[in-house]
């Protein structure tokens, strides 16, 4: 399956190239739509003693024609409810006049318990919060707890920006065409469509590499072929060497979990970078790990000289100032071809840490040659970075972390429950498999650890990054209730396992 997601404009685009491609046309489209849903309807609901189709003015409204239509061919009593009438000339004109079933204006909408409704209200021409008799049906739907079939996506949620604009359904299944839409995947979007079906339409994939989409979902395919395996006469350096930094004798944790993680995600040698007041507490915890002094920026670029570590982790437990700014600085300015630094993961305090340097952090970031930068912010942490982006209610979260990739010449993990990876390139991907157990401290620098593993194996930033993220909510959700980030670490194992199997076939 592929991992595109289309934004409204690219799903129109799709459509008008479909329709210029033939053979089908704008109506044979909305056919082919609204057929999906009869058949999930039927499928799903086969013993539904009443189904109440609602019909918007547009071409959503047009495929719930459809619909009505073919259910109520198949034998199934349709009750057929419409908000104004469809534009004059329009594929949902056509399908209005194909369908003989009794009209009801929407704003008398009534049902009775054990029916169901088919939402095709609006859809991807969602222009504004619901209101009037469109908010009135979704309040009667909700207080009844109907099951509600959602075409394309319950209306009232922006397919653009996964936000509820007012109110909005909260479907059982959301069928939707062609390929799913960054709404479907986004909170709160992704929680008001229930399961979700991708239906063929009959827009074919040369189709969609025309309209060449930049956004994904975040599964595997979008990266497995980047997923590291090592080589036959592997030793452990050419594994790839990643070093994390910690904080003092006091924040030391930290560090570790992102250390087991990267060595657990496969990097052959794994060092903690610790101050000289730290050594102990670090030594007494660390076996396989390796353990290295670094107080001052010279211990940084001797490090560099001498062990060639290829990924960095700074941030988790380190300690917010100067120390950090100059180490990030330092490693930033090394060079990456010949093997050098390839990249480093900023997290927590290491991103803190710049709140009023910015422009620093940003040009060394976009020097080319430079380190690739991974920035892994939470919400709070974004906002310090990229105040007036957090601030805009008009940016989705997707073009939030786009924007701030693209200022920062950095690969951006804007965290959360729907993770969003935006590479300085344009690409970005919306993660979906995570669970709330994952909402536990130290789980991020586990997230860090495993993307600098990922990173010194060779895997290039974004997909890294990638990777990293949906590794770490694929393990955070099997392991479910009792998870701590302790556990995190060793719950990838099956994780990888099955990866590697993947990607050997
Ligand atoms: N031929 C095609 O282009 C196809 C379109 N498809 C369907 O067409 C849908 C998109 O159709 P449209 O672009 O006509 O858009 P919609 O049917 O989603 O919306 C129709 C119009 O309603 C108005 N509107 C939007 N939100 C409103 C609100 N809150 N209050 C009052 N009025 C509002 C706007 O003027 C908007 O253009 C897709 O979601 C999909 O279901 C599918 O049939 C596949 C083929
Ligand atoms: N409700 C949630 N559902 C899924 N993933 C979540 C949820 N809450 C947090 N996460 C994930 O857990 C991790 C938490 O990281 P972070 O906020 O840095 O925590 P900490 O600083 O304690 O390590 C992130 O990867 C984030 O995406
Ligand atoms: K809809």
């Amino acid at each position: 399956m592929r991992n595109e997601l289309l934004s409204p404009a690219e799903m129109a685009e799709a459509d008008r190239l479909a329709i210029a491609a033939g053979p089908l046309d704008g109506y044979g489209l909305m056919q082919r739509a609204g057929e999906a849903v009869a058949a999930i309807v039927l499928a799903r609901y086969p013993g539904a003693m009443r189904v109440h189709v609602l019909c918007g003015p547009g071409n959503n409204g047009g495929d719930g024609y459809v619909v009505a239509r073919l259910l109520a061919e198949a034998g199934v009593d349709v009750a057929l409810w419409a908000s104004g009438e469809p534009r004059t000339g329009s594929d949902a004109a056509l399908a209005a006049a194909d369908c003989t079933l009794e009209r009801h204006p929407l704003s008398a909408f009534t049902a009775e318990a054990g029916s169901l409704v088919v939402d095709a209200i609006y859809g991807a021409g969602l222009s504004k919060p619901l209101s009037g008799d469109a908010k009135g049906a979704v309040d009667i739907v909700t207080g009844m707890n109907l099951p509600v079939v959602a075409i394309d996506l319950p209306s009232g949620v922006s397919d653009d920006s996964g936000e509820v604009l007012g109110s909005a359904f909260r479907a059982v299944v959301t069928v939707t065409f062609a390929r799913k839409k960054p709404g479907h995947l986004l909170l709160p979007g992704r929680e008001r469509c229930g399961e979700i079906v991708l239906a063929d339409i009959g827009i074919r994939e040369e189709i969609i590499d025309q309209v060449a989409p930049r956004t994904f979902e975040n599964r595997p395919g979008l990266w497995i072929a980047t997923f590291p395996a090592p080589a036959v006469d592997a030793h452990k350096y050419k594994r790839g060497h990643t070093s994390v930094f910690s904080g003092g004798p006091s924040a030391t944790g930290a560090a570790r979990l992102s250390a087991l993680a990267a060595a657990r995600s496969g990097a052959g040698a794994v060092t903690v970078l610790s101050p000289a007041n730290a050594m102990h507490v670090n030594a007494a915890h660390l076996t396989s790990i390796m353990l290295r002094k670094v107080d001052a920026v010279e211990d940084v670029h001797d490090l560099i000289g001498d062990r060639r570590p290829s990924s960095f982790v700074l941030g988790p437990g380190f300690g917010i100032g100067d120390k950090a700014r100059d180490f990030t600085l330092a490693m930033l300015a090394k060079n990456r071809q010949d093997g050098a630094v390839e990249g480093l993961v900023l997290d927590a305090d290491g991103i803190t840490s710049f709140r009023n340097a910015t422009a620093t952090l940003f040009e060394a970031a976009g020097r080319p040659d430079a380190p690739a930068l991974i920035m892994t912010p939470h919400e709070g942490e974004f906002g310090r970075l990229f105040a007036d982006i957090a601030a805009d209610t008009a940016l989705s979260k997707l073009a939030k972390a786009r924007e701030a990739a693209r200022r920062a010449s950095a690969v951006i993990v804007y965290k959360g429950a729907d993770s969003v990876i935006a590479s300085p390139d344009g690409r970005a991907a919306i993660n979906g498999n995570g669970a709330p157990w994952l909402a536990t401290a130290g789980s991020g620098d586990v997230l860090a650890g495993i993307i600098a593993g990922l990173l010194a194996q060779g895997m290039p930033a974004f997909e890294a990054a990638c990777a990293g993220v949906w590794i770490h909510a694929e393990a955070g959700s099997r392991f479910g209730p009792g998870l701590i980030a302790e556990d995190l670490p060793l719950a990838i194992v099956p994780v990888l396992r099955e990866l590697t199997g993947s990607a050997a076939r």
